[in-house]
């Protein structure tokens, strides 16, 4: 699909101009018919059928060339491991990989949060309002803040890598994500500077959705994807990346596709609809469907198609419970 211009509106492309983002028109691989695959994911269902498979019966991933069907047979073990990997927060499970229980020397890495402290992770789609949620409890609320560090996702030494990502995803999306989860393990394990933290995202949603999603459209090659879950699967083990609550603003993708265009982030032009869809999706999967990784902490679902009036309503009639520990009746 080609990308469509931005809207005349607010703009958001401070920081924009690295290495990068050059080529607005450029396709990031998603969905022109020569590149092979949009980065859509295959759905919970075919996933599952894919593990129960296993080995010996891969099933065609998302809209990929039929080679992609053939290098990913041997490879269906991903899949299976994948779950037995996921750690309850703060405990100190050992991993697949792991095969003992941590020696003394792996526990030193072991940071824990301060009894008392509440982390809640802002979660939703590109452009669904997370910022914009962000900024609402900043300015009502007396609590720490941290929004996605995208600024060193757009220079890391000179080089935007979130451009580079989104004209070329096959290539790229290895080194952004294994900076989004150094940069997010970063931003889990700061030192808490107020009794309330509020993150905008997580290093789950950088794993669950984001690297999840370039796998299975075929983008991220099985042995990266091995790499960056073991680097996962050893934070989740040894240090404390544990999250009190999600707040996940549900939105449907066209409305997304809609504020994306008025935000007009320069990388960003080049995103079609259909990868809104599969972020949906992935998104869908993890939070509401659990179909195939844990989450290890209660999920409040707040609809985040309205307009901002309605929004900030809603953020005020779930205040206390996203504030309170103790409220978390209307949480899944
Ligand atoms: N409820 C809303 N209604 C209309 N526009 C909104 C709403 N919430 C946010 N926006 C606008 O949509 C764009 C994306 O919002 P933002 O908060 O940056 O999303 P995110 O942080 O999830 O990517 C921004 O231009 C913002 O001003
Ligand atoms: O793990 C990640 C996290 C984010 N991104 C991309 C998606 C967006 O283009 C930007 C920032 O997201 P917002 O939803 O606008 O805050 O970063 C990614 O590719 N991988």
């Amino acid at each position: 699909m080609a990308a469509e211009r931005c809207a005349a509106g607010p703009r958001d492309d401070a920081g924009s101009r690295g290495d990068a983002g050059a080529d607005p028109t450029g396709d990031p691989g998603a969905g022109t018919g020569a590149e092979p695959a949009p980065p859509q994911s295959a759905g919970a269902e075919e996933v599952m059928a894919r593990r129960r498979k296993g080995r010996a019966g891969a099933v065609r991933c998302g809209p990929a060339a039929a080679g992609w069907a053939m290098w990913r047979r041997g490879a269906a073990w991903a899949w299976g491991r994948r779950g037995a990997g996921t750690a309850v927060p703060g405990t100190a499970v050992p991993g697949p990989s792991a095969g003992a229980p941590l020696s003394a020397a792996a526990h030193k890495h072991l940071i824990k949060k301060d009894a008392g402290k509440r982390i809640i992770c802002i979660e939703g789609n590109i452009a669904s309002g997370k910022t914009t949620c962000l900024d609402y409890f900043a300015q009502t609320t007396s609590i720490e803040v941290l929004k996605e560090p995208l600024a060193k996702w757009r220079n890391v030494r000179g080089h935007n890598i979130l451009g580079l990502m989104y004209q070329d995803a096959s290539r790229w999306g290895i080194t952004l994500q294994t900076y989004v989860q150094l940069t997010m393990l970063e931003q889990h394990t700061r030192p808490m500077i107020s009794p309330i933290r509020m993150m905008e995202r997580s290093i789950h949603s950088a794993k669950h959705v984001f690297v999840e999603n370039l796998y299975r459209s075929g983008k991220m090659p099985e042995v990266d994807y091995a790499v960056l879950s073991e680097w996962f699967d050893w934070i989740q083990n040894n240090t404390d990346v544990s999250v009190d609550l999600i707040v996940y603003l549900q939105t449907s993708p066209k409305v997304c596709y809609e504020r994306l265009k008025t935000r007009c982030r320069e990388e960003e032009k080049v995103i079609p609809l259909e990868y809104l869809e599969a972020i949906h999706e992935l998104y869908e999967e993890w939070l509401i469907k659990r179909a195939l990784f844990e989450v290890s902490c209660p999920v409040l679902v707040i609809g985040a198609d309205h307009d901002m009036q309605k929004m900030v309503e809603k953020y005020e009639e779930n205040r206390d419970q996203i504030l309170n520990p103790a409220n978390r009746q209307r949480c899944l």
